[in-house]
């Protein structure tokens, strides 16, 4: 999917909301366990009853590598079920990935050609080379962690580096790549502060932002800063969607709680 087919979707359905796929089965709906494959059957009833009202899917890899094999299967049929089922939807493999170039190169194939998504988060810290090979496929997106969301981004990322925070140099740098005006960035919504300052260098740029809801983030206040002329701004929520109820009510609980964002998000539009 293009950025302007992304933008095209966000304006059509008058909301930027991503939900996050993070499925833990000690967190799912008991009856569930039942079923042959329990996160694919809880997936696909929480996409069945909320694509309406979001533009983006986040599977987090490591909810599904936790399971094995089993785990990897459940996420191959989710991604298809979404790609054949849901083809305006945007994919985001949340992997956080990036390693010397040939194993980039293999990580980078795994998820856009294998698996088909639309893009993955990838890990700046390895520099240039372990970036490129997401950044050669230019119908995909890479979307690099930036300003993350967690107490941790404290201790490296806004450290100063020759008189400039580190976050800084990381969008800099990554802009000036090959095919680097492509990429997005992961800002989380707990660092809304900062946003400002992170639009005077990316104006246009698509954030990826998790943290509202479970982690305290704001969506007025990443909207207030973090918003750019063609939205820019995919918000992600996944605990407080998927697992607003664990009862038989699970996926209509869920969409609730997506409808609530969503009309947040068309306010702010
Ligand atoms: O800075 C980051 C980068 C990634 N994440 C991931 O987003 C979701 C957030 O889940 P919630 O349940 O809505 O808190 C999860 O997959 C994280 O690993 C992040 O939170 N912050």
């Amino acid at each position: 999917m293009t950025t302007q087919e992304l933008v095209q979707e966000i304006k059509r359905k008058r909301s930027f909301l991503c939900i996050g796929l993070d499925v833990d089965l000690t967190k799912i709906p008991q009856h569930l366990l039942k079923e042959e494959d329990p996160i694919f059957a809880f997936n696909k009833a929480i996409i069945d009853a909320t694509h309406h009202l979001a533009v983006a899917y986040k599977p987090n890899l490591a909810f599904y590598e936790a399971y094995g094999i089993k785990g990897l299967e459940a996420l191959g049929k989710t991604i298809d079920y979404l790609n054949q089922n849901h083809p305006e939807i945007f994919t985001i493999a949340d992997a956080k990935r990036g390693d010397i170039g040939n194993t980039s190169g293999m990580y980078a194939k795994a998820f856009f050609e294998d698996l088909n998504f639309d893009s993955v988060t990838v890990a700046p810290y390895m520099g240039k080379d372990s970036v490129e090979p997401f950044l050669a496929y230019e119908n995909k997106h890479t979307i690099l962690l930036a300003l993350t969301s967690n107490a941790g981004a404290y201790d490296f990322q806004t450290r100063e580096v020759e008189g400039e925070e580190l976050y800084k140099h990381v969008l800099k740098t990554s802009k000036t790549w090959k095919n680097g005006q492509n990429l997005m960035y992961v800002v989380g919504a707990t660092k809304a502060e900062f946003l400002a300052e992170i639009r005077k260098i990316i104006p246009e740029s698509f954030l990826l932002v998790p943290g509202v809801g479970a982690q305290g983030g704001n969506l007025q206040e990443v909207c207030k800063y973090g918003m750019s002329q063609n939205v820019g701004l995919l918000i992600n929520s996944s605990r407080g969607i998927i697992y607003a109820s664990n009862g038989k009510d699970f996926a209509e609980a869920a969409a609730e709680k997506a409808a609530e964002l969503q009309q947040q998000m068309d306010r702010l539009l």
